[in-house]
């Protein structure tokens, strides 16, 4: 029996919903054994984060070689890495491991608002960690900060991706769950729309729909995520799920595209995997209904609509 093993560098939620958890929930459900190297232990519900303990950038790194020199790592992802130091360690050991399959999701801010990348390391970032990245997977915000510019149209996000890419990332995906909260309103109208991943994971029972505050007005009805490879462009779409219980997307999201490089899956059959995955967790997730703030996405969500059992 081969055993395809992935492992998270990132940081700790007590709530369960984001980071190291939902990275190895996500592992777990995609059949991955999953390993982790925590950056960080954060407090934090799904009403917001209370605490940041950081961890020192030497025992992120042990955590590293721990698992790299016994288990073995088929691919790997970062999500929060707090601080400039800790980026530089981890960016380290991913080059003397020669670690290829190599997903970045360069988490900056919770959704609360509370700063998990302190602001000057996004130059290390840019610097030590994007020239490794097989797979970089920034939300608009982050594409913005890392691109230095602007994003208020899908030409915009077009050229962020170039900027990015210029980094050394080989694919960059801009995600849209942002997108219409300011000026992006409407980005999802037009453009090419491959794979369909959401219509065929919507397809299996009936969407829960609740109201949420503030988010109706202005937003496009469908989510799009843009990949770009250095050369081509592609738009990935799907419903837009309208649910405040989005707590985690992003880690869910590079958690199953990193499990599904670690399976040998190709990169863009990895991405529209993970885009059903995250589709079906978001739909899952008002049934949950955990917490009192922003609720966390269900992670059985994907085997049980293709094991074909409603809940
Ligand atoms: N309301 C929604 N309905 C459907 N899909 C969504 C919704 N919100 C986000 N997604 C999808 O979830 C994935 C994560 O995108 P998002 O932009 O939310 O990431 P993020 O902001 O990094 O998440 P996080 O809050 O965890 O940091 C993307 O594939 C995106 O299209
Ligand atoms: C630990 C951690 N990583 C990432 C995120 C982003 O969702 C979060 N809220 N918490």
């Amino acid at each position: 029996m081969t055993v395809f093993r992935a492992l998270t560098i990132a940081g700790s939620d007590s709530g369960g919903g984001a980071g190291i958890q939902a990275d190895l929930k996500t592992f777990q459900e995609l059949g991955v054994f999953g390993m982790s190297a925590i950056t960080a232990v954060t407090v934090q519900n799904t009403r917001g984060v209370r605490g940041v303990y950081p961890m020192t950038p030497s025992a992120v790194g042990e955590q590293i070689d721990a698992v790299g020199e016994d288990l073995g790592v088929d691919a790997l992802k970062t999500g929060m890495l707090f601080d400039a130091a800790i980026i530089r360690e981890t960016a380290e050991r991913i080059a003397a491991f020669g670690w290829s399959r190599v997903v970045v999701d360069p988490v900056m801010i919770a959704k609360g608002g509370a700063e998990l990348l302190r602001a000057d390391a996004i130059e290390a970032m840019k610097r030590h960690l994007l020239p490794l990245a097989y797979v970089v997977t920034p939300n608009i915000p982050e594409a913005e900060a890392l691109s230095g510019m602007t994003i208020a149209s899908m030409a915009d996000r077009r050229e962020a991706a170039r900027r990015i890419a210029a980094y050394g990332a080989k694919i960059v995906v801009i995600k849209g769950g942002h997108a219409g909260e300011d000026s992006e309103a409407g980005l999802g109208a037009g453009g090419a729309r491959r794979g369909e991943p959401g219509e065929r994971a919507g397809a299996g029972g009936a969407r829960r729909e609740e109201p949420e505050a503030g988010a109706g007005a202005g937003r496009a009805s469908r989510v799009v995520d843009l990949l770009y490879d250095g050369r081509d462009f592609e738009e990935l779409s799907g419903p837009r799920i309208a649910t405040r219980h989005t707590h985690g997307t992003g880690c869910t999201f590079s958690a199953a595209i990193t499990a599904q490089l670690a399976l040998g899956e190709d990169v863009r059959d990895a991405v529209r995997t993970a885009r059903d995955f995250i589709q079906a967790a978001i739909e899952g997730a008002p049934a949950l209904n955990l917490g009192g703030g922003h609720g966390p996405t269900d992670h059985w969500a994907y085997a049980r609509l293709r094991a074909g059992s409603t809940r």
